[in-house]
């Protein structure tokens, strides 16, 4: 589906779709009927939204009107912000093509956009001046950034009638797909994240293992990192029943796709780092050719049950005897694969 659009605005949402989404915006663009429009501009608004929160350039005192303001300028025709310094600050500067986009779409898909908008923005606000500390605050950061992604795309398929109703209610079973998708984000950005001031492993965790999170940089704390990671890694596999009972119920073909292909990075991504030193050390990414391997593979339910077992198996083989989460570890990995 890579025909032009006509209208200026529209070709610039897509030009903003491929510069800010390499591989992912081939993705979108295959997405049946009205969701291909409706998910671009809604990927793109999200974007603008996380680049805003992204900026440690603009003030707190600046910032948290912005996230909290930021539903609104969807229905501000010319709205733009042109001081951010990030790497997609395009999408900022030209916000406006959004907004008249964004107007043309079908009042159905505008109200999950706005409504989705609205809270995460509010959900932002709140954790820019707190690290995250327990758990329970690790999900719901996770809820506002990611969760909420899946509960607005479950909205807008159900909406475009190429997805039932349970798709769109089942706000639980989409939640999780967010949180499986930012908590393995959180897991493999550790060293990002802490270079750059910024603290996303929930302090109920890895207070258990250091004194402060960037003492894993340290070698001889390279042991006790791992144990924290490990159990990060446990964590984020709880979700993985929900993840497979959700993608079992979409029935459009371009929908799964869209939906799977993450979800499958996601698992291969937390193999990868599970029990590896060099999240300490570097950004741990699955290699291109895998990611392509895995963007082709992910297109039915089987493959899907395929690709888990898969990398559930190989976290079952490392996992350390002396590890504190290794019971639990094996127990979410035994359950991914008693499934088929
Ligand atoms: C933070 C995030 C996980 C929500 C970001 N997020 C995703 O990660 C993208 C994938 C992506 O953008 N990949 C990029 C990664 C990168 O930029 O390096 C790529 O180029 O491959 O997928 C998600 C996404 C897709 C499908 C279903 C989802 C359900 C719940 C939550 C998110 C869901 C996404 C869908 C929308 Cl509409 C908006 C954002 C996202």
């Amino acid at each position: 589906n890579d025909e032009q659009p006509c209208r200026l605005t529209a070709r610039m949402c897509y030009h903003l779709l491929s510069k800010t989404s390499r591989s992912f915006s081939a993705v979108i663009q295959a997405l049946d009927g009205e969701l291909r429009h409706a998910v671009c501009i809604f990927y793109l608004t999200l974007r603008a939204l996380d680049t805003v929160e992204d900026d440690m350039t603009i003030p707190i005192d600046v910032k948290m009107p912005m996230l909290t303001n930021f539903y609104q300028h969807l229905h501000e025709p010319g709205w733009k912000y042109t001081d951010s310094s990030e790497k997609d600050s395009i999408v900022l500067e030209q916000f406006p093509s959004v907004v008249e986009e964004f107007g043309r779409l079908d009042v159905l898909y505008q109200e999950v956009i706005t409504y989705v908008c609205k809270e995460m923005g509010q959900g932002m606000a709140g954790f820019l001046q707190c690290k995250v500390g327990t758990i329970k605050e690790w999900d719901e950061y996770c809820h506002f950034v990611a969760g909420l992604v899946g509960i607005g795309l479950s909205r807008l398929f159900t909406a475009s009638s190429l997805e039932t109703r349970v798709v769109g209610e089942d706000t639980a079973l989409a939640n999780s797909l967010g949180l499986f998708l930012q908590k393995t984000n959180i897991i493999r950005d550790y060293l990002e994240d802490t270079d750059d001031g910024r603290e996303f492993w929930p302090r109920e965790i890895w207070s258990k293992y250091a004194g402060a999170l960037s003492e894993f940089k340290r070698a001889d704390k390279r042991e006790k990192g791992l144990e924290c990671l490990n159990e990060l890694v446990t964590n984020a596999l709880r979700h993985v029943p929900d993840v497979l009972v959700y993608l079992s119920r979409l029935r459009n073909q371009s929908i799964f796709n869209f939906c799977a292909i993450p979800q499958v990075m996601a698992m291969a991504t937390l193999e990868r780092c599970y029990s590896n030193p060099a999240v300490f050390t570097r950004v741990v990414k699955i290699r291109k050719g895998e990611a392509v391997r895995l963007m082709v593979d992910a297109t039915s339910m089987d493959a899907i049950n395929a690709i888990f077992d898969k990398f559930a198996r190989l976290i079952d083989l490392r996992v350390p005897i002396r590890d504190p989460s290794a019971a639990e570890t094996r127990v979410l990995c035994g359950a991914v694969l008693q499934r088929t």
